[in-house]
C-alpha cells in the first residue's frame, strides 16, 4: 500500500501553506498569522486545544485556562483570538476591535436584551513572535456561527423569527451606543454554549468534530531544509463544535468580529460583498442604516438557506455584485413578487400567506435602496413579526 506524505509545503513565495481540503491559504511570515500548534502554552497561561476558525485578520484557538482563580472574571475554556503580526502593539484593526468591545462590555445594563448577544471579552495582552506583535482576546468560547450552520440546518419560520430577533437586538444594542459594526453577515452571528466548566479536557475536545489530533499535518520545507522562523512545526484544520453533541435546548445567538466597526459614518468600510449596500457599492459613507440593509440580507438567508442576491445573479457573474445591481434595478413591487414565489416554494406557503406577507415587509423595509428609507434597528424590534 502506498503511504501517503501527511506534510503540507512551506512556500517562502506566498508566504505560507496550502491548505488542499480547505481550499485556502495560511500565510506565515512577517506581519502575517502566529505560529501556534495544539498544546501549546500561550502567556503562560491558556493551553491551545484545538483550532475553532480562521478569518483574514486572525486565527481562533480553543485553549483551556490553567491559571483559573475563583475571583477571576473569566472562563475554564476560552477562545483566543490571534491577530496577524505587526509591527507596533498599536496595529490598528485588532485596536479598533478590542475598544469597541470595551466599549460594549460597560455599556448600558448587563442584563439588557441585546448586550448578553454580544461576544464577551475576557482579556487582551500582546504576543510577540517572528512575525510581529499579535495581539491577542481572550473570547467568551462558542459554537459554530449560523452561516455554516443553515447549510445543514433547516430552520422553520418561528424557528428563524426568534433567532433573527436575537440578531437585531444585538445590533440594536451596538446602535443605542453609536458603533455600526460594519460587516455583517450570517457568518458574524454564532451559536453559544452551554456552562461546559464541568467538562474535563477530554470531554470537551470530544464535542468537536473532527477530532482536533487528526487534523494535523506537518509542515515542512520543499528541499529538506530547516523552516524559517515564524512558521509553526504542524497546522491543523478549524475542528468546530458538533452541535448534535451538545445541549443546546435554547438557541442563544452571540455577534462577533468587530474589526469593521464604526461611529458616525465611514467611506471603505469591508463588508461581505453579499450584503453591500447599494451606498457602499456606489463609494458613499457607510453608516447604522448599511447594518440594517446586511440584516435584511441575512434575514433572507438565515429562511431559505441561502444568500439573497444569489437569487437575482445570471449565471457566473463577473461583476460581484451584478446580484444587487439585478435587485435594484426592479421596482419594489416587482421585488416582492419575486421574493414571495422562492419564499413560499422554500417555506411550503401560499403566496399570500400571513407570514410570508409580514416576512416580505420586514425584508422589502430594511433593503430599501436610499439609506433613510431603512427602519432603524429599534424600529424593526417593534416590527409585528416579533409579537
Ligand atoms: N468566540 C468564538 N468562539 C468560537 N469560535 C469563534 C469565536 N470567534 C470567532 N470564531 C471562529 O473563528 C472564525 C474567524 O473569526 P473572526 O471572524 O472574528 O476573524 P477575522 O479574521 O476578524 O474575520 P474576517 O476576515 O471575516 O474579518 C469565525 O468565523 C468563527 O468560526
Amino acid at each position: 500500500m502506498i503511504e501517503l506524505d501527511p506534510a503540507v509545503y512551506y512556500n517562502p513565495d506566498i508566504p505560507g501553506v496550502v491548505m488542499m481540503e480547505e481550499e485556502r491559504v495560511i500565510q506565515f511570515g512577517k506581519q502575517h498569522f502566529c505560529p501556534i500548534v495544539l498544546d501549546q502554552v500561550v502567556q503562560n497561561r491558556y493551553r491551545i486545544l484545538s483550532l475553532l476558525g480562521w478569518g483574514g485578520y486572525a486565527m481562533v484557538w480553543l485553549a483551556v485556562d490553567q491559571c483559573l482563580s475563583p475571583s477571576s472574571p473569566s472562563s475554564k475554556y476560552v477562545a483566543l483570538k490571534i491577530f496577524r503580526g505587526a509591527e507596533s502593539s498599536n496595529d490598528e484593526y485588532s485596536r479598533n476591535e478590542e475598544l469597541c468591545l470595551r466599549k460594549l462590555m460597560q455599556g448600558r445594563n448587563r442584563d439588557d436584551s441585546g448586550r448578553r448577544n454580544i461576544i464577551q471579552l475576557l482579556d487582551g495582552f500582546d504576543l510577540e513572535s517572528p512575525n510581529g506583535i499579535h495581539r491577542c482576546l481572550v473570547l467568551e468560547l462558542a459554537a459554530s456561527d449560523f452561516a455554516y450552520l443553515v447549510e445543514f440546518e433547516h430552520y422553520g419560520f418561528d424557528h428563524a423569527v426568534y433567532i433573527f430577533k436575537q440578531c437585531v437586538e444585538a445590533v440594536e444594542y451596538l446602535h443605542s451606543l453609536g458603533i455600526s459594526h460594519g460587516d455583517l453577515d450570517l457568518s458574524k452571528f454564532v451559536l453559544a454554549l452551554p456552562d461546559l466548566s464541568t467538562l474535563t479536557e477530554a470531554a470537551l475536545v470530544s464535542k468537536l468534530w473532527p477530532p482536533p489530533k487528526g487534523t494535523v499535518n506537518p509542515v515542512k520545507m520543499k528541499d529538506g531544509s530547516p523552516l524559517p522562523d515564524g512558521v509553526p512545526e504542524s497546522v491543523c484544520r478549524p475542528c468546530p463544535f458538533d452541535n448534535s453533541k451538545l445541549d443546546l435546548e435554547d438557541r442563544q445567538v452571540r455577534l462577533i468580529d468587530f474589526g469593521e466597526a464604526f461611529t458616525g459614518t465611514k467611506r471603505d468600510v469591508h463588508t461581505h460583498s453579499r450584503n453591500t449596500p447599494p451606498e457602499l457599492i456606489d463609494d458613499d459613507l457607510a453608516s447604522q442604516s448599511s447594518d440594517i440593509w446586511a440584516m435584511g440580507c441575512m434575514l433572507w438567508h438565515l429562511m431559505t438557506g441561502h444568500p439573497l442576491m444569489s437569487y437575482f445573479e445570471k449565471y457566473s457573474p463577473k461583476d460581484r455584485y451584478q446580484g444587487q445591481r439585478i435587485f435594484l434595478s426592479m421596482s419594489r413591487q416587482e421585488r416582492r413578487a419575486k421574493m414571495a414565489g422562492i419564499l413560499s416554494k422554500k417555506l411550503r406557503a401560499a403566496e399570500d400567506d400571513e407570514d410570508i406577507a409580514v416576512l416580505l415587509d420586514v425584508l422589502l423595509d430594511t433593503l430599501e435602496p436610499y439609506p433613510p428609507d431603512r427602519p432603524s434597528a429599534s424600529d424593526l424590534l417593534s416590527h409585528s413579526i416579533f409579537s
